[in-house]
């Protein structure tokens, strides 16, 4: 099956007010179905600010976003003092999402027990401990089975078997085609799974393992990616460094494959390219190793990176 990208984040920056110090500046991001994605930084360097941009809860000052997968959040704080039960809230809330209110109710109780939290569910949220209402955030987070979910801090306050179950939770979601954008303080949360691992510092998003990087490079599947470029603009030099074959199929249109590992990043590369390039599907190709069977790619749709 072929994959769009759920969402993509070309040239993004991000300060509070007029005159405020940009927080984050010429950040590029691709994030694809299925993509666990870690988020690092030193405090106070613009984690939060970005995964709220990427949750769609704060807009960018200036680049693009494309992409409008269903959202679910988990903000670092989270408004615990809210006027219902957790099992009101979180029953409210799956209607807000869609769910008829049985169905709802239904989900909330569901997410609580696994939660370890189903005693609490009649408790008014105002009197929750700290941990309790952690497990409410991100209950409400997972009731309606988002695209994409954003987790800041989200295993801050959990108990011990909460954390295991809500990294069981990030695994399944993402094996079930849901991207997976996180933060945590603890390097060892879901140490190894992540797909990829980025670091905010000075503004910018850097990219530290995974796709891309020497560590990742080479191993695992080939990706196919369908892309259309400027008319006459040559593929970008960056985009040939990382695709393992480069095939024109039309005016303008090429195939890239590459190894998946490496699939994120030329996907950066060519939404950065200047002007830049129209990623129109992303689809699994054949093992590197069997480069003359020309895998077709399924061309899902089209994803247009606007510009301004
Ligand atoms: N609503 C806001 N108004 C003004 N400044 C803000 C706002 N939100 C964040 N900032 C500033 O933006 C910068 C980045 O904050 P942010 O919370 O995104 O960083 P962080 O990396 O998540 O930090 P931490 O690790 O401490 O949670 C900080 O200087 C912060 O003071």
């Amino acid at each position: 099956m072929g994959r769009e990208l759920l969402l993509s984040l070309e040239g993004v920056g991000r300060r509070y007010g007029f005159r405020g110090p940009w927080i984050l500046r010429g950040v590029d991001l691709a994030v694809a179905p299925g993509a666990l994605i870690r988020v690092e930084g030193a405090n106070g360097t613009g984690k939060s600010t970005l995964l709220r941009v990427l949750a769609g809860i704060d807009a960018p000052t200036e680049g693009r976003m494309a992409g409008r997968p269903r959202t679910a959040y988990v903000p670092e704080r989270f408004p615990a003092a809210l006027p219902f039960t957790a099992a009101e809230y979180l029953t409210h809330l799956g209607a807000v999402h869609g769910l008829d209110r049985p169905a709802a109710a239904r989900a909330a109780d569901d997410w609580l027990e696994r939660f370890g939290a189903a005693e609490y569910a009649r408790t008014p949220m105002a009197q929750l401990s700290k941990g309790s209402s952690q497990k409410v955030a991100v209950a409400q987070a997972l009731l309606a089975e988002p695209e994409l979910l954003v987790l800041d801090e989200a295993w801050t306050g959990l108990d011990a078997d909460a954390r295991e179950e809500l990294e069981r939770v990030v695994v399944e979601r993402t094996a079930a085609g849901a991207a997976v954008v996180f933060v945590d303080h603890d390097p060892r949360r879901l140490a190894g799974v992540p797909d990829a691992t980025y670091a905010v510092a000075g503004g910018a998003l850097n990219l530290r393992t995974g796709a891309g990087t020497s560590e990742g490079v080479g191993e695992g599947p080939a990706v196919v990616v369908e892309a259309r470029g400027p008319s006459r603009a040559q593929v970008p030099d960056e985009v040939v460094k990382l695709a393992a074959d480069v095939e024109e199929t039309g005016a303008g249109s090429h195939r890239f494959s590459v190894p998946e590992a490496g699939s994120d990043a030329l996907l950066r590369a060519l939404l950065r390219a200047r002007p830049p390039w129209h990623v129109v599907s992303v689809g699994p190709g054949k093992a590197m190793a069997e480069p003359e069977e020309e895998s077709e790619p399924e061309v899902t749709g089209e994803l247009e990176v606007e510009r301004s």
